[in-house]
């Protein structure tokens, strides 16, 4: 692996290929960042991950050119050839965003072959500047965002440098209908529905290009389908619909996804009326939701978190959850949330006066099976 000099900007990182894999465990034992000098909060880092052609590289220079003065660097992810036509086609910002560091990571998908030189690359974009407000990291139209989540996503306890913010799916509005289609019944499905599965925010860009379909829907219809079917695979994202990606940016920067307090206030955690798991399920992945009013043991939820995140029996496997939990023994509503391996539980507050007690938790996930994962919460109860 090869490094820029400390004194000109890392315009290129060149990747060595490793095939080391992150062995699974949980959040308690992250690749550790150290803080930079300066101190301060973590940096927070927006990937931006979407099917070839959706758009990342327009939203990435609709961000650039955004008013919102913060200072901005951006790592791209490309396959080697196109290194150099990707950053030419990046407009730099005018009196906008500043754009700090330019780093293109090469050799490799970045979800797989290049991970510690995205850590360094990281590190340094961290320590080399005293104010550096936001990353974008753009992943290459093929990447699955998982293992980016699991490289970024760190332990709010640690002195972290940077800090995972959300990830972003950017989606073609014209070509989603085909690829859906095409997988609805199939048990195989393509990277696009992954990238829906992991995203907190889904761009369903391209809009202007959907036309009323051959059975006479108009478009907004046709718009709304298209949510519908995201909203299948995905229940927990934020759906926003655009044009070449304009969207506001308060609603995509410093969402801060991945934090405990966020998790307690997602809607569908907190409702009781509405059950996700009502959806129709034609999908191989989908959202599910279970709920449990026993109290659980906090123990066994850890020992059966380890079961159904890692060993993955019956061709199970979870890649997002989060949820909040009522806790034997303990006046604090608990939140959970897992990335694929990982996991994390945290004592986030006092139930409030009036608040139902509840364990409630949402899944998104290939081949779920909502009445096994309901009986072995129930499970994790206190029998008394
Ligand atoms: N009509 C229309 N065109 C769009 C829209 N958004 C992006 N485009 C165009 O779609 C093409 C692909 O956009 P990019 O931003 O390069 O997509 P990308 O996801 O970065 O593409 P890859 O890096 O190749 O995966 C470009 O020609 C854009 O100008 C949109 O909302 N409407």
């Amino acid at each position: 692996m090869e490094v820029v000099d400390e004194d000109s900007p890392p315009l290129a990182v060149l990747i060595g290929e490793t095939s080391e894999t992150r062995p699974a465990e949980s959040l308690g034992k992250p690749e550790e960042y150290s803080r930079g000098t300066e101190g301060g909060p973590p940096v927070g880092v927006t990937v931006i991950t979407g099917y070839l052609g959706a758009g990342k590289s327009t939203l990435v220079n609709y961000v650039l050119n955004g008013k919102h003065g913060k200072r901005i660097a951006v790592i791209l992810n490309e396959f080697g050839e196109e290194i150099g036509v990707e950053r030419a086609m990046i407009n730099e910002g005018e009196g906008g965003a500043v754009i700090e560091e330019w780093v293109e990571l090469a050799n490799g998908c970045v979800c797989c072959t290049v991970k510690h030189s995205l850590v360094q690359a990281l590190e340094e974009l961290v320590q080399r500047k005293e104010r550096l407000d936001h990353i974008l990291l753009e992943t290459t139209g093929l990447a699955n965002p998982a293992p980016l989540a699991s490289i970024l996503w760190l332990d709010d306890q640690l002195e972290s440098a940077v800090k995972l913010d959300s990830i972003i799916t950017v989606v073609d509005a014209k070509n989603l209908r085909q690829q859906i289609d095409e997988y609805r019944y199939s048990s195989s499905f393509p990277e696009a529905y992954t990238q829906i599965a992991y995203a907190d925010i889904i761009i369903l860009n391209k809009v202007d290009l959907v036309s009323p379909d051959e059975l006479g829907l108009a478009t907004s219809h046709y718009v709304e389908d298209l949510e519908k079917d995201i909203r299948n695979i995905n229940s927990l994202a934020t759906v926003i619909r655009s044009v070449r990606c304009q969207v506001d940016l308060s609603k995509i920067l410093e969402c801060q996804a991945y934090d405990a307090s966020h998790i307690a206030h997602q809607k569908a955690l907190l409702e009781d009326s509405k059950s996700l798991s009502s959806f129709i399920h034609d999908y191989s992945i989908r959202t599910l939701c279970i709920c449990e009013d026993q109290q659980v043991d906090l123990n066994k939820v850890y020992l059966w978190l380890e079961e159904v995140l890692w060993e993955k029996k019956s061709d199970v496997d979870i890649y997002r959850c989060k949820g909040i939990l009522s806790v034997h023994d303990s006046d604090q509503l608990h939140t959970l949330q897992a990335v694929k391996e990982l996991f994390e539980i945290i004592p986030l507050r006092a139930w409030r006066e009036g608040e139902k007690k509840v364990s409630r938790i949402v899944f998104i996930g290939h081949n779920l099976d909502e009445n096994t994962l309901r009986l072995s919460l129930r499970a994790c109860t206190i029998v008394d």
